[in-house]
């Protein structure tokens, strides 16, 4: 079901938490909303939820697959919420939180005890968590809670998933291993999918489209390669990894921007003066397959290099050889 998001403005006070916000989350798609603290990527993930309502104006409007649900509330818009904290049960089994949703569905909706417990098994095995169905949320990892999480989430067969920061709470190794279960998941189950984060390396690995926010407002919106590889304006340059903002007397006011990994490092006799500006290693780092380096400008700027070993060992550095730095796929914004 594709989500359809237009004109959303939303003010809290006399704060503006979203300024003009319009956005289309494919059918099918894993669409992550990334950016800094406070650039409103929950509250945009609560209106679409029904959680939180728009500032009223005729022009703003979503739609879940052509069907205007601007007014709908939360509970009639079938959608499964699954948050930071897990919001498990702590007095239920896993199997009682997975079916949580179902059994207190209106009688007439509500499946029968046997269908609520065919649907938390089908759940517990698509979330690789069959077995532990009587255990209690303490008995579980956190990696392990936030699965029991999805599994409800999807337990009242959602028409799209709703993820605000669902691997915050976890350590990196567990956060890195669950991301990319959360990618074979989606890829399994197909189901649309809205994501916050802040981490712009977790949005990049899992999501078919990067929708990065900031200051109430979107500032880009693509698929992970092409947003890292034409980053529109510097904020998102910045966002998304390390680069190096070099100063020159063209344009002082526009620094060109280059990653470390986009930064040619040659000997100083091979410098093209067209191209290419003289440098001494100030610092270098080399332990491990990538070699960092610090290099300053003549003009007093360090730029940040990495190179592979195997580069480094052919230019065969120290601190203080002089170097010629190219800068290839340096971006200026205007
Ligand atoms: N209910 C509320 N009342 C007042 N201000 C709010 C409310 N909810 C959010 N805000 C403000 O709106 C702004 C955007 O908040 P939001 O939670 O959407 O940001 P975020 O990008 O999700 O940040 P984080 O990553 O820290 O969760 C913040 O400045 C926040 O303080």
């Amino acid at each position: 079901m594709s989500i359809s998001i237009r004109n959303i403005n939303k003010t809290f006070g006399k704060y503006k938490a979203l300024d003009n916000v319009s956005l289309e989350v494919p059918n099918g798609s894993l669409t992550a909303l990334l950016g800094p603290s406070g650039s409103g990527k929950t509250t945009l993930l609560r209106i679409v939820a029904g959680l939180e309502f728009a500032d009223e104006s005729k022009n703003s409007a979503i739609h879940f697959h052509g069907e205007d649900v601007t007014n709908v509330h939360a509970g009639k818009r079938g959608v499964g919420f699954v948050f930071q904290h897990y919001a498990l049960f702590r007095h239920m089994t896993i199997a009682e939180n997975i079916g949580f949703g179902l059994s207190v569905l209106p009688s007439k909706q509500r499946p029968s005890s046997t269908e609520i417990r065919n649907r938390v098994g089908e759940l517990l095995s698509l979330v690789q968590l069959a077995g532990l169905e009587n255990r209690r949320p303490d008995q579980l990892s956190g990696g392990q809670r936030q699965r029991v999480a999805l599994a409800r989430a999807l337990a009242i067969r959602p028409k799209v998933l709703l993820l605000d920061e669902p691997f915050g709470a976890l350590d990196a190794k567990v956060r890195k291993d669950l991301r990319r279960w959360l990618r074979s998941f989606h890829d399994e189950i197909g189901l649309t999918t809205l994501f916050v984060t802040h981490d712009q390396e977790e949005a990049l690995e899992l999501a078919d489209q990067v929708v990065v926010m900031a200051n109430s407002r979107i500032e880009q919106v693509g698929e992970p390669q092409q947003i890292y590889d034409h980053p529109e304006s510097q904020f998102v340059i910045r966002f998304l990894g390390n680069v190096n903002a070099i100063r020159d007397s063209r344009d002082p006011d526009s620094p060109l921007y280059v990653r470390p990994h986009d930064v040619e490092v040659l000997f100083a006799a091979e410098a093209d003066p067209a191209t290419d500006r003289l440098a001494r290693v100030h610092h270098l780092f080399s332990a491990g397959p990538i070699a960092r380096l610090s290099l300053r400008l003549e003009d007093g700027q360090f730029v940040d290099a990495e190179l592979s070993r195997q580069q480094l060992e052919e230019l065969g550095l120290g601190v203080g050889d002089p170097v010629a730095v190219r800068m290839q796929g340096a971006s200026r914004f205007e």
